[in-house]
């Protein structure tokens, strides 16, 4: 089977590339990044290390292709394969979808029957359904029954650490450190044609309680600690998780939010809070070397409504739940200032032109003198006089 993968950052060569080429797939990797495609050309291989506590192994990547995406070729590729999948980040799949609806006119005008599955592995609710509104709008409508026919757009949650390497472990570049943790689930009913068997990848049909559980408890959790232990100076994620005081408000706002996902989906409780233990200890793995600046990257998209910091918050307020550990993470996360985060500094200039209030809640659509908004205000202005506050670095 033919497979188009966009973006060959961390998750993309060291899970999905991976996954694709052990399941006997050809594969293509596609990317923004010159540098990182002449590099797998040049390359043509790689390698992923895993690690756990007390487990090492090396796993050899070779026999891929590689394009960049404004190489004119990408549209036959499109037209061709019969699996796309993506990992460039929830807020470039925008940038994505006109290629893809060209691609997909292609196929059409090719008069292709073949159906194709795109799943976008992003850490974004519902990330495939977001592409494929776009896609939908772009494409003229008299097309659009062939796309329902022909095109699957297939949610996932995807759970696995990939850490940026900026030391590699070998002189090839493209080689990867990756967690030996992994959890890929697909929603069964999107899938159009025979689901293809790829390994690695278990088949749901109650996808949205997964999405929900992975991204409003793994990345809630390891942004509040990505927040908090930038306040404190740390550089690795297992450094600022290893800090009882905040590895406490980590846990507290993870079975804070834990505690809403068992009463909105009923999951079991002492499943649920071993769930996060296990989490906790995947934080702490050492030979990660996860950077924060990693797990903090796009603030402004995390403080999101309807992102692993706010959608916690609001859920608690309607089940009547607590919150206040949820709100030390959000404070926190205002605080995170980076040069080289765009979106970081961005909030720093709206804070400096509208006030803390409104710049939060313009960002995060939480209403002006709500409850809520007054607690995170307070907690922000007083987090200072419990860590000590690093402004830029
Ligand atoms: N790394 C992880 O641990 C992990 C785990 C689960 C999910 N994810 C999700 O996977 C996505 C990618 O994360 P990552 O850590 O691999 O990031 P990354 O920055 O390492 O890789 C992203 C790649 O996408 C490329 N890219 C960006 N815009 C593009 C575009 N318009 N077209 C083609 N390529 C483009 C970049 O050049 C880069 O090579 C994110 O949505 C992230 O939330 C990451
Ligand atoms: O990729 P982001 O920016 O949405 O979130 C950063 C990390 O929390 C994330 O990449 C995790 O490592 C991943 O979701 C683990 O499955």
């Amino acid at each position: 089977m033919k497979v188009l993968h966009f973006g060959a950052g961390n998750i993309g060569r060291g899970f999905i590339g991976k996954t694709m080429l052990q399941s006997g797939f050809d594969l293509t990797f596609t990317d923004i990044n010159q540098n990182l495609i002449d590099a797998l050309n040049y390359y043509k291989k790689y390698k992923v290390k895993l690690v756990g506590y007390n487990y090492e192994k090396i796993i050899d990547i070779n026999n891929f292709q590689a394009v960049n995406l404004n190489n004119p070729e990408i549209l036959n590729i499109i037209s061709n394969v019969s699996l796309i999948t993506t990992a460039i980040g929830a807020i470039s799949l925008n940038k994505i979808a006109l290629i893809l609806a060209k691609g997909i006119i292609l196929k059409i005008k090719l008069k292709s029957k073949t159906p194709l599955n795109i799943i976008a592995c992003e850490n974004k609710i519902q990330a495939s359904s977001y592409l494929r509104d776009i896609i939908f709008k772009i494409i003229p409508i008299k097309y659009h029954e062939y796309l329902n026919e022909n095109i699957g757009f297939v949610n996932c949650s995807i759970d696995t650490i990939i850490p940026s390497i900026s030391s590699s472990f070998e002189k090839n570049t493209l080689s990867l450190i990756a967690e030996n943790f992994k959890e890929w689930i697909v929603d069964k009913k999107q899938f159009k044609g025979t689901i293809p068997k790829i390994i690695d990848m278990t088949i749901s049909n109650n996808l949205k309680s997964f999405i929900d559980r992975k991204i409003l408890t793994l990345n809630t959790g390891h942004a509040i600690t990505a927040y908090l232990g930038w306040i404190k100076n740390y550089i690795n994620i297992y450094e600022s998780i290893k800090d009882q005081d905040i590895k406490n408000i980590v846990k507290n706002a993870m079975q804070e939010s834990g505690l809403t996902l068992i009463k909105k989906y009923n999951f079991n409780q002492q499943n649920h809070f071993s769930y996060i233990d296990k989490i906790l200890t995947r934080f702490q793995n050492p030979f990660l070397l996860d950077k924060i600046e990693r797990i903090a990257r796009n603030p402004l998209q995390k403080l999101a409504k309807n992102e692993r910091l706010i959608k916690p918050l609001l859920l608690a307020k309607k089940y009547n739940l607590s919150y206040f550990n949820l709100i030390k993470g959000i404070a926190a996360a205002l605080y995170y200032r980076n040069k080289n985060d765009l979106e970081s500094m961005k909030i720093d200039n709206l804070i400096k032109t509208l006030g803390i209030k409104k710049t939060l809640s313009q960002i995060s659509h939480l209403q002006l003198d709500s409850q809520e908004i007054n607690l995170i205000i307070s907690e922000y202005t007083s987090i200072n006089e419990i860590f000590s506050k690093k402004l830029y670095n």
